[in-house]
């Protein structure tokens, strides 16, 4: 639809300009730092950083209610940039103008009702989040979006030029970046490093097939991300990961489009996303408490974030009840099919530590949550997921899990509404499923295959076939005749069907 065929009170909202007064704060010293240079820690104190609209009181002067229809009818326009994370721009990028916007298709993923079979299985209604469904097959993409529009607004401005960005990843942060650097490419480059043999195949096809210059380092993610913040503290780099702040406020699309998918009604509902560098649950509680505080949303949905056993420290750091008493300690993590999530000394775990007082705060409740998870358990839920009509890697299947293991400690009630963060495509951790149907998992992950989950492909070739067909040869004639017949039979009785 054009504008001008919208209801003529719409019409002044419809297109966003720039606005408002981005900068920089740390959380720590809370000095304020202006959003004309890149930065990624406080140069006062060296603490992390967010992102803040200085104005963001001139929001209010449009009700909630409006602002829901602003929205809803932004999905009407046929403008790229809006068809993104961008339909969100007075809390995402306000001071961008569109034409910085760079949109690859992120946003906007399908909510996918579970079907009945497994929500009794998980004893609650859920449904997932497919986030595996943007560009890069997953989530990252949302912030990336945004990081990179920031970057290629700072070139449009002339502020910078030739930047290199960087990233530390588990596979998914690495080729949302190398994808949506090669779409600034030459003005932008990018260079990934990734823990040796700790990135699925496909994780690292992803930022080659880009063009970025990737870089395997012995060790974990942890030691990644360390050898980035020097990089980026040393030299002249970009640096991608959510340590950047602009990621950060990308990601919060997330929490808007749950909220626009459910009319803006969160009373009764959980959001259930893994923690790994903590970058999005950061995201998910900042957006969720914005659209709260300018009355587009009037309830505050609880949250629950998931971690496995092998990678644990924001679920240790709140086993802890009493806040005074409670002392963050990285750890050292194990294997873990959530390798995403492989992380012992999350980034923004600062951000969390403030984001989650300020939550509950608001709430008036205690209304954030984490929950641990055994590895067989993501395995479990991920294959049952996935046997039921979803695309989700291991680490829906760790949501899944947390879901069922955070009903089961009563941090969800049975009669709540869960949505689930499908994190990832399942391809991209197809080595996992495989492992599981082979049963050969090495011994520190602890998982035993079910049975009933277990799956393989047989090779149909009768043996009284003396000619088959091959690529570059195939049969014709009595030859083909007699091999479907055989081969039809074959698998006819395989499967026990009866003739008609
Ligand atoms: N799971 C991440 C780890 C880095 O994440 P970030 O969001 O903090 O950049 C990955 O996919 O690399």
């Amino acid at each position: 639809m054009r504008v001008d065929q919208f209801p003529k009170d719409i019409q002044p909202y419809l297109i966003p300009g720039p606005g408002g007064d981005l900068i920089y704060r740390c959380l720590n010293c809370q000095k304020e730092f202006g959003i004309r240079h890149l930065l990624y820690t406080c140069p006062a104190c060296g603490h992390v950083l967010l992102l803040y609209d200085t104005d963001f009181e001139r929001l209010k002067k449009i009700s909630g209610p409006m602002w829901r229809r602003i929205f809803d009818y932004r999905r009407m326009l046929n403008i790229p940039a809006l068809n993104g994370i961008y339909r969100y721009h007075e809390l995402i990028g306000p001071v961008l103008p569109l034409d910085a916007a760079v949109f690859l298709g992120e946003g906007h993923t399908p909510v996918v009702e579970a079907n009945a079979r497994l929500q009794k299985k998980a004893g609650i209604r859920f449904y997932f989040k497919n986030d595996g469904q943007n560009p890069s097959a997953s989530f990252k993409d949302r912030g990336m979006a945004s990081a990179l529009s920031y970057i290629r607004y700072l070139l449009q401005q002339g502020y910078v030029s030739d930047v290199l960005a960087v990233c530390a990843s588990t596979g998914d942060t690495s080729a949302a970046a190398a994808l949506y650097a090669s779409f600034l490419h030459p003005d932008v480059k990018s260079a990934v490093l990734l823990p040796h043999k700790r990135v699925t195949p496909q994780q690292l096809s992803q930022p080659l097939g880009s063009g970025a210059m990737v870089f395997e380092v012995p060790g974990v993610f942890d030691d990644c991300m360390k050898i980035v913040e020097h990089l980026s503290e040393h030299y002249n780099v970009a640096l991608l990961n959510s340590k950047n702040a602009w990621r950060i406020l990308g990601q919060e699309s997330y929490s808007y489009e749950i909220a626009q998918g459910f009319e803006y009604d969160m009373a009764g509902k959980a959001v259930v996303a893994p923690v790994g560098n903590a970058g999005n649950i950061t995201a998910i509680m900042s957006g969720f408490l914005k659209f709260h505080d300018l009355g587009i949303i009037e309830d505050l949905p609880r949250i629950v974030g998931v971690q496995s056993e092998h990678a644990n420290p924001v679920y240790k750091y709140y086993l802890e009840p009493d806040p005074e008493k409670r002392c963050f300690e990285p750890v050292q993590v194990k294997p873990s099919v959530a390798q995403a999530a492989m992380i012992g000394n999350p980034v923004s775990m600062p951000r969390v530590i403030r984001l989650v007082a300020e939550y509950n705060r608001r709430a008036g409740q205690q209304k954030v949550f984490v929950e641990e998870v055994t590895e067989q358990q993501i395995m479990d839920w991920q294959l049952r997921a996935n046997r039921n009509g979803h695309v989700v890697c291991t680490h829906g299947g760790e949501c899944l899990a947390g879901l069922v293991a955070a009903k089961k400690s009563g941090k969800i009630a049975a009669d709540e509404t869960a949505i689930l963060d499908s994190t990832a495509h399942a391809l991209k951790f197809a080595d996992f499923q495989q492992m599981y149907f082979d049963n050969n998992f090495p011994p520190e992950y602890g998982i035993i295959p079910r049975d009933e989950l277990v799956n393989a492909p047989e090779l149909v070739c009768p043996e009284d076939l003396d000619k088959v067909p091959r690529p570059g040869r195939p049969l014709s004639g009595d030859d083909l005749a007699h091999f479907v017949q055989r081969t039809a039979e074959d698998i006819a009785m395989r499967l026990d069907l009866k003739k008609v």
